[in-house]
């Protein structure tokens, strides 16, 4: 069997987006990376800051943003708008040929309003078994363009709805796994998974669904940490090669960070 094209889903968290500096150094080091390859971006903490600004109050529960039709208008500018076109344009700066889209942009990721239950989330969107629509992504792929999704999708019925960025990433590697050898790769301001958040140099080279429980019963693991997690063991169950959680900085280095198995 002829070998499987390597394509790299990285994703990028909201404190290097919203950081010049860093984003500066990011979108150059994604530039020259090897392949296929496809940007996924957060942008959680500017979209909270703008939401300060306008008097809308952030809600956060479970790492998730509870998204009134408010909210929903002010993320939809951050990630959709300045966000995205601010990555693309520096992506092309860089000479990599970005294409921004959201899931609304040529239908590539249709999703469901979150049901109701204890919780309103409001207009957030979950990913369904067909929520990618990976032959258009595929076409991008061949036009030698680089997807770069912000974190909005839609529901076919005229309806955006915000969804984490995280869980794009890992919908997005699964989607295309049966078509490429898929590695997620995702980015922050972190060395990886730490075994102590207050040392940088903690990092855990590698985990596994055990190691994780324990870890998130110690609490050693939490916040953003859990549903990044969820997201990756759900990647590599479902035919991902290869998740690594690793620092924005050091996007080029092979050894760095943590990696799921
Ligand atoms: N054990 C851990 N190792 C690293 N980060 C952790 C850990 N436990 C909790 N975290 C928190 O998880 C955050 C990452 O989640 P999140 O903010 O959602 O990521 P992103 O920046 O990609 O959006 C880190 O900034 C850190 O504060
Ligand atoms: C529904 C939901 O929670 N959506 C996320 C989407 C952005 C995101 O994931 O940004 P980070 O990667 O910076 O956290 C939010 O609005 O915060």
């Amino acid at each position: 069997m002829k070998d499987m094209e390597k394509l790299s889903i990285v994703k990028i968290g909201g404190n290097i987006v919203e950081q010049e500096e860093a984003l500066n150094r990011f979108t150059k080091s994604f530039a020259h990376l090897e392949g296929r390859k496809i940007l996924v971006h957060g942008g959680g903490k500017i979209a909270s800051k703008l939401a300060g600004d306008l008097g809308i109050e952030a809600k956060m529960v479970n790492g998730r943003r509870i998204t009134d039709l408010e909210t929903l208008k002010v993320v939809t500018m951050v990630y959709a708008g300045l966000a995205n076109k601010n990555i693309v344009a520096l992506l092309q700066a860089n000479h990599c040929d970005a294409i921004g889209l959201s899931g609304a942009d040529g239908d590539t990721i249709r999703t469901v309003k979150r049901p109701v239950k204890t919780i309103d989330y409001g207009f957030a969107g979950d990913m369904t078994p067909t929520s990618i629509h990976t032959k258009r992504i595929q076409s991008l792929l061949e036009l030698n363009l680089f997807p770069v999704f912000s974190a909005i999708t839609h529901n076919g019925e005229g309806q955006l709805l915000n969804t984490n960025a995280d869980t794009i990433a890992s919908a997005l590697a699964i989607g295309l796994a049966s078509s490429y050898a898929v590695s997620l790769i995702y980015c922050f301001e972190k060395k990886g998974v730490l075994s102590d958040i207050a040392d940088d140099h903690s990092v855990i080279t590698e985990i596994d669904q055990t190691k994780y429980t324990a870890l998130r019963e110690q609490g050693i693991i939490a916040d953003g940490m859990i549903p990044k997690l969820d997201n990756a063991f759900d990647a590599i169950a479902q035919g991902v090669k290869k998740v690594i959680i690793k620092h924005a900085d050091d996007l080029a280095d092979e050894h760095a960070g943590t990696t799921i198995f």
